[in-house]
């Protein structure tokens, strides 16, 4: 039967990486997509500026939205302080079970939590079931027309701490102009614009840094 690309992404990392070592996981990831075949994933480059913004942060609480199959997820766990949590949230349940193990192989399980849902109807219920308080970063990567609704709700559900961070990827390729619009149009937001490339590509995309003002 034939295999999904998720199932031979985690087959990448279950050959090429060494268990407990997340550098390593990523690295095999980003040379399979690069050689093998394209996903999804943040990538090298643009992985960069999120391991820059990640260390600049130093977040204890970071919320991901989208984990595929955990390729940022590992990246930015992988960075974290010791008691540091990361909750990410996925819609796709073939995703999810493909992340799981790429983040058990990384030995990243006891920073990250991963939930299976809706952001809409997940966010919500984040503080009362997951005891968040507040978080530090919040990095967007799954739908792109979710976005703007989504950080509306971060806000009204008073989820984001004052200096907390917002980093969305593909704000270029394939794109959230009413996110972008809203950000940098915000009195309550201070917004920078990374540029860099789409994943594996020449095309161009990029992050967009908001730094939330209260
Ligand atoms: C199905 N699904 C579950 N989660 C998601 C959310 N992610 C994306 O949609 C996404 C898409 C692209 C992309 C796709 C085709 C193309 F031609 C150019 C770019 C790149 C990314 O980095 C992304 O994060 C989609
Ligand atoms: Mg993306």
């Amino acid at each position: 039967t034939q295999s999904t690309r998720p199932q031979r992404i985690l087959g990448a990392v279950q050959q090429n990486a060494t268990r407990g070592d997340p550098r390593s996981v990523v690295r095999a990831i980003d040379q399979y997509c690069r050689s093998q075949e394209w996903a999804m994933n943040v990538g090298d480059e643009k992985g960069c500026i999120l391991d820059s913004v990640v260390s600049e942060v130093n977040p204890s609480t970071v919320l991901e939205l989208g984990t595929y199959c955990g390729y940022s997820t590992v990246r930015i766990a992988s960075l974290l302080p010791p008691h540091a949590k990361l909750i990410t949230l996925e819609f796709n349940p073939k995703f999810a079970v493909i992340a799981r193990q790429v983040i058990a192989w990384a030995g990243l399980e006891d920073k990250i939590q991963l939930v299976e849902g809706s952001s809409g109807d997940l966010i919500p219920k984040l503080k009362e079931q997951f005891g968040v308080k507040a978080f530090d970063l919040v990095f967007l990567d799954h739908w792109k027309d979710r976005y703007l609704p989504d950080t509306k709700l971060i806000e009204e559900c008073g989820l984001l701490r004052k200096g907390g961070v917002l980093l969305a990827d593909n704000v270029i390729c394939p794109g959230a102009p009413e996110y972008l619009e809203f950000v940098r149009s915000s009195p309550r937001y201070e917004s920078q614009y990374f540029k860099s490339h789409l994943e594996y590509t020449k095309v161009e995309d990029g992050l967009e840094k908001s730094v939330f003002l209260g």
